[in-house]
């Protein structure tokens, strides 16, 4: 039977604001993995149910490397997310992808270092499928809604995760674009990783900010472009999120990424460390029982 639609929105730079709910409420919400980025603040778009956290914390205070995502992903799922859409400001690796226009990744590089990468560990190990890292579902109804926003949005291309917080040198902008990258940013993983360890389908809308650093006749990027860029298009980043709450179908069939821990776990029942799986309550709780 199809259950309702309850959408996660994770809002990075320029939108730390929030996404503008019916019936907001901020809600702090506890997490054994440590602090989220902040208050959840919960709300209705139309029939709908969606739960914003923003990234990087109320006035923007944690970088990159600081944010908390496992504890981001597990209050998101605490709080009943069915799918999660995650908003970010990212650099282009290709000249068609300018400043202003909009995509919905669908590939990752991850070159980030040392963040809590995994919910699981020593005591249970699991191992999720991330050969297919986006949800199609949410990642095209998250097109057509920024779409219908009046964006100009491209859809798919991969996005290099790098730790930061500096943005890159021209060799290794160039080395990006050479692997294949499309976009770059620094936020996306872990987040989808552990998303998909949540059970949790997850789209990325990206708002292209600047051409990072490979075009030779031009200065590399400033946070002031990426700040100013994002400015001028966070109203149609918030107008997205209500086209796609229109868009949505009545009810929420199955995804296949609703189940995405059961054939994951390495670890015998006998051999599990119950604080660990006492831990894992919300993330998945469902197959830990
Ligand atoms: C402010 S420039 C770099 C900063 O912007 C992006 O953040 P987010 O993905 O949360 O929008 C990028 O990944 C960096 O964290
Ligand atoms: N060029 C860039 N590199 C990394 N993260 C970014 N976020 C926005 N623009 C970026």
């Amino acid at each position: 039977m199809d259950q309702a639609w309850h959408i996660g929105v994770i809002g990075g730079s320029g939108l730390a604001e929030g996404i503008g709910l019916d019936e907001a409420q901020e809600i702090a919400v506890r997490s054994p993995f440590g602090e989220p980025s902040g208050p959840v603040t919960t709300g209705r778009i139309g029939g709908v149910r969606f739960s914003f956290l923003a990234r990087h914390g109320a006035g923007h205070r944690l970088t990159p490397s600081a944010v908390n995502y496992r504890a981001n992903i597990d209050v998101l799922k605490r709080c009943g997310v069915t799918d999660l859409l995650a908003l970010s400001a990212i650099g282009s690796l290709r000249e068609a992808l300018a400043p202003g226009h909009m995509i919905a990744v669908d590939q990752f590089i991850d070159r980030t270092e040392g963040r809590a990468r995994s919910f699981f560990g020593p005591g249970l190990v699991a191992h999720v499928s991330l050969a297919d890292p986006i949800c199609p579902r949410l990642s095209g109804l998250a097109t057509a809604a920024a779409r219908a926003a009046g964006a100009t949005v491209h859809a798919g291309g991969c996005y290099v995760a790098i730790e930061g917080p500096q943005f890159s040198t021209r060799a290794e902008s160039l080395m990006y674009r050479a692997w294949g990258a499309d976009v770059i940013g620094m936020t996306a993983m872990p987040e989808a990783r552990l998303a998909r360890e949540a059970e949790l389908p997850y789209a990325l809308l990206g708002m292209v900010t600047d051409y990072d650093a490979w075009r030779p006749s031009e200065a590399g990027v400033e946070a002031a472009e990426v700040f100013a860029v994002m400015k001028a298009n966070a109203a149609r980043a918030r107008t997205a999120v209500r086209e796609l709450a229109r868009l949505l179908p009545p009810g929420r069939s199955a995804s296949p990424i609703d189940r995405a821990l059961d054939h994951a776990f390495a670890t015998a029942p006998g051999a599990r460390d119950p604080q660990l799986v006492a831990r894992l309550d919300a993330v998945a709780g469902r197959v830990l029982g």
